[in-house]
């Protein structure tokens, strides 16, 4: 096995729709194309397409969004993407999504989210934790949690991924549209929801339409981690940064007073280096502020952002990050180790966590 597969990973920055298998989206496709509702011809072309500026990285989610509006499929593709994860030895996933409306599946965002949740659960090849800490009181709780301990004490010794959820406000989206998806994620948290993210085409919307219901967010315990700085937006990184989410992705197009802002604030960035290159949010690797950050002893956490979209996995992010930057494995999986310092999960779930790099620290061949 490849050693950047073998070695555990932590993925705090993935899309569902953007991490789809290329096959996957293919058959949906077909299925669409027969039913003469897409000309197949032109979807595939755009699927098999892997170089895209962000605008076209737009386009291809509304494509995309269009092939997975029906809950039977956002159940499949949460189960691929996790299986997908999981198989790679991604030990913790925080995976965030949408929760979107669509009147004509008679899809709301709640039943969207529940087809995620019935994703979560058909996944058959890895045992998912979805939660440590379950609340009782609720009898949904009481069964998937019981199915669970099922599943980890049937003896079939299969490996363990964390999953945990991140509910995404896209930037699109009305300051109600935004309330409503924090007060879903809130109603779910006991079904591993533990968190809000804010994405979407950053070149669309006004942070003040999304702050009520990041603060609201906030004040009731959600952890936040905000798209930043995907492009030159100097007003808005400093807001966000004065908002202090728990944790930032991107961080591209941040100037001298942004670094020195971020930097003293601590706050932990997601870097998703094949994501910023194919984007061109980022010109070249050379010049990636990975480098500076990890020089600097910032906290960093390699991510993919959209696996699918950009062909890439958590394993091939490593191996660039090492290759690109002249990084040891031993400093790499130290790197990787770090990552579960910035998890939205709890203590107990970090300590676990902790335990799985022990053990591969004594396995793994530096
Ligand atoms: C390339 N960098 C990016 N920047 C900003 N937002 C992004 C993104 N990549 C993905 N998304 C956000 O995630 C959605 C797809 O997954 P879900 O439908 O939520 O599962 C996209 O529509 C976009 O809103
Ligand atoms: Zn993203």
């Amino acid at each position: 096995m490849d050693w950047w597969v073998s070695m555990p990973k932590v993925e705090l920055h993935a899309h569902l729709n953007g991490s789809i298998r290329d096959s996957t989206l293919m058959e949906l496709a077909r299925e669409l194309g027969n039913r003469g509702l897409v000309h197949f011809p032109d979807v595939e072309r755009v699927i098999l397409k892997h170089d895209r500026s962000l605008t076209e990285v737009f386009k291809m989610f509304d494509l995309i969004h269009i092939l997975t509006t029906d809950h039977e499929t956002v159940t499949r593709i949460t189960k691929e993407v996790i299986e997908d994860f999981a198989a790679e030895n991604v030990v913790y996933l925080e995976l965030r999504t949408t929760p979107k409306k669509n009147v004509s599946k008679g899809m709301n965002k709640k039943s969207y989210m529940e087809a995620v949740l019935e994703g979560l659960r058909a996944v058959s090849t890895v045992e998912v934790d979805i939660f440590s800490e379950p609340n009782f009181d609720c009898p949904a709780t009481a069964a998937i949690y019981a199915r669970n301990n099922e599943c980890a004490s049937n003896g079939t010794g299969k490996k363990k991924i964390y999953v945990r959820l991140l509910l995404s406000i896209d930037r699109r989206e009305t300051t109600e549209a935004a309330m409503e998806t924090v007060k879903l994620a809130l109603e779910m948290r006991h079904l591993g929801v533990v968190g809000i993210d804010l994405s979407g085409n950053p070149i669309i919307g006004e942070w003040l339409t999304f702050l009520p219901a990041l603060e609201f967010a906030k004040e009731q315990g959600l952890l936040i981690t905000l798209h930043c700085g995907e492009v030159p937006n100097q007003v808005e990184i400093h807001a966000i940064l004065d908002f202090l989410p728990t944790r930032i992705g991107h961080a591209c197009c941040f100037g001298e007073e942004e670094w020195a802002k971020l930097k003293s604030l601590k706050i932990p960035v997601e870097i998703c280096l094949t994501s910023n290159i194919r984007t061109e949010t980022i010109s070249s690797l050379d010049i990636h502020h990975f480098a500076d950050l990890y020089n600097s002893g910032h906290p960093i956490a390699l991510c993919t952002d959209d696996s699918g979209v950009f062909s890439t996995s958590v394993s091939g992010e490593y191996s660039l990050a090492s290759s690109s930057f002249g990084i040891q494995k031993r400093e790499m999986f130290q790197l990787a180790r770090n990552a579960v310092n910035f998890i939205f999960a709890g203590n107990k779930v970090k300590q676990e966590l902790e335990q799985v790099f022990d053990l591969a620290a004594k396995t793994l061949e530096f």
